[in-house]
């Protein structure tokens, strides 16, 4: 047996007669001819073994592939124990194929398999370590039989061999043989690692098809929700049953978790569809402002009031109101609204005349306020009055099974809102389905925005959810890398101090989150009122 680097080791018996030079261009042209044709490597394999065969008398090709060849990570699945089998071959029995399993390290297949080197085996009767496991000996010629293996590789590790008998005694180079078969594999290995490649994308498309298509037949694609896990659709089915009623709604759950999208759902699948949806976000209006902001006021109700204006209550007439945060009301507004919602009426400031309003009032809040009202920051009837119908959403963590069909939702909007087509591969996935997610569904949108604009790959690796996540890293290195505007909620809220974020910084993040004060804040680890707070002291917003 020998060991062969570069073919210089093998002996050749004769010089090559000129016909097999022939021989080997037509072999090699043909065999370029069907890459050309199809990429697809089974059909290139098999004409590959066949042509081997005919025109070079290299007989009962095969080649050997490792079982379970993991792409990313360049492992076999079964590490302790990798076993090949032959996947492809000419001129063998389906029992002898079926016999062509080898352990990595067995035998002469197994041997070029572990050191990812050519072996020569010039007479396989001498040869020891020669198992004759596939095709017995006796169903070989009568002569002296050689075996020629080379390596497969992709990505510079050996994934299987190429393998042939041939008569020993031939006006044939063994060496030629050899050379002939390092391109072949060579160009085995290519194919292979394109097949590799546009599996990882062909599976990344059909996961994004599926998600698609199991969205249009759902319930929830009515209403732009993503999800099946039982968490959610248990809340889907509470607020589907209260949809027709009156009663107040108070959607709970931490930030970032769709309570905003199941209010919005709410008034959808609802007899008032066909009125308006008014969102108030009340940690974003000034104190002093919010009667006048939700009831309307007169003309010279205060200074400055040259003409009467309607408020949002009377805007969401036979409509929906969706009150979120209302944890943040100030005081002397609960009052008022509670009497709103007694008497189904307003009075605009400066007002005296008590106008009627047919209003559905959905309320959210990620505080607890049977806190705030022991607390004496919430009125304890107002609460009652909120709290008919509660739904509690669950959080990201609650509902790992939708981290994935919500992370392709997400991937397949940016894409398409940015000209783009970048893949997630299913190792990334994983990673993140693996992260806890404390910023919710908000945080993971922000996360794979932020990766399809600022990667350089077509396919987003593990290594590079992990990049992206500030928490895998606790490099703040990375984090500061991040254009202003794009940053997650961090894990934890710290403290910072009022002057924490420059004129730009707050005005660029405005301007990326479409002007919603609340969603900008997020983004930049800021609560809505400390967001407010920051403009008002620079001016940009006027108190
Ligand atoms: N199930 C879901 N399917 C698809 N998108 C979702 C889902 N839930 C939330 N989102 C998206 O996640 C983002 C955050 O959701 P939303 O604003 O409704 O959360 P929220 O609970 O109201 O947050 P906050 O309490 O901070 O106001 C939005 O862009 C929303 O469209």
């Amino acid at each position: 047996m020998s060991v062969v680097k570069n073919g210089s080791n093998a002996r050749s018996e004769e010089p090559s007669a000129p016909p097999w030079r022939e021989q080997e261009r037509l072999l090699l042209g043909e065999v370029m001819r069907l890459v050309g044709r199809s990429l697809a490597p089974d059909m290139v394999f098999r004409e590959m073994l066949h042509l081997m065969s005919e025109l070079l008398g290299l007989n009962r090709g095969r080649i050997v592939l490792i079982d379970a060849f993991d792409a990313e990570t360049k492992q076999t699945k079964n590490t302790s124990a990798p076993i090949s089998r032959i996947r492809f071959a000419y001129g063998l029995t389906k029992a002898e194929i079926a016999r062509g399993t080898y352990f990595v390290g067995e035998g002469i297949t197994g041997a070029a398999l572990a050191i990812g080197q050519s072996i020569i085996v010039q007479d396989i009767d001498a040869e020891p370590r020669f198992l004759s496991r596939s095709v017995k000996r006796a169903n070989l010629p009568q002569e002296t039989v050689a075996f020629i293996v080379v390596p497969i590789q992709t990505n510079r590790r050996t994934v299987g061999v190429l393998a042939a008998h041939r008569i020993r005694q031939r006006n044939r180079s063994l060496n030629d043989d050899v050379a002939v078969m390092k391109i072949l594999a060579t160009l085995a290995g290519q194919l292979l690692q394109l097949q590799s490649l546009v599996e990882e994308k062909t599976k990344a498309l059909q996961d994004k098809n599926e998600l698609l298509a199991r969205a249009l037949e759902s319930a929830a694609a009515r209403y732009g929700i993503v999800g099946t896990s039982p968490a959610l659709l248990q809340a889907l089915e509470e607020l589907e049953r209260v949809a027709q009623a009156t009663a107040s709604v108070l959607l709970l759950g931490e930030s970032g978790t769709g309570k905003e999208l199941f209010a919005r759902a709410l008034h959808l699948s609802s007899l008032r569809r066909d009125a308006p949806f008014i969102k108030v976000n009340c940690a974003a209006i000034p104190e002093t402002l919010f009667e006048s902001e939700l009831f309307g006021h007169e003309k010279g109700a205060f200074t400055g009031a040259m003409k009467s204006r309607i408020g949002l209550f009377e805007q969401a007439d036979h409509g929906t109101i969706f009150l979120d945060e209302i944890g943040e009301m100030p005081l002397a507004m609960q009052t008022k609204l509670l009497r709103t919602l007694q008497e189904g009426t307003i009075v605009r400031l400066g007002g005296d005349r008590e106008i009627k309003v047919d209003i559905r009032v959905v309320t959210a809040t990620n505080r607890d306020l049977s806190f705030e009202v022991d607390r004496g920051t919430f009125r304890r009837d107002l609460y009652y009055r909120l709290n008919v119908i509660p739904i509690r959403l669950p959080s990201l963590l609650q509902r790992k099974q939708d981290i994935r069909p919500l992370s392709l939702h997400f991937l397949n909007r940016v894409n398409q809102a940015n000209n783009r087509n970048v893949n997630l591969s299913p190792q990334a996935l994983d990673e993140l389905e693996a992260y806890a997610w404390p910023g919710n569904i908000r945080e993971l949108a922000n996360v794979i925005e932020r990766m399809v604009l600022l990667t350089d790959h077509a396919v987003i690796s593990k290594a590079e959810v992990e990049r992206f996540i500030p928490a895998f890293t606790n490099s703040t290195e990375k984090i500061e890398s991040i254009p202003a505007g794009l940053s997650t909620m961090p894990v934890v809220r710290e403290y910072l101090p009022s002057h924490s974020h420059d004129a730009l910084t707050l005005q660029q993040a405005l301007a990326m989150h479409n002007g919603n004060q609340s969603r900008a804040a997020y983004s930049l680890g800021l609560t809505p009122r400390q967001f407010v707070y920051r403009l008002r002291k620079l001016g940009i917003m006027k108190n």
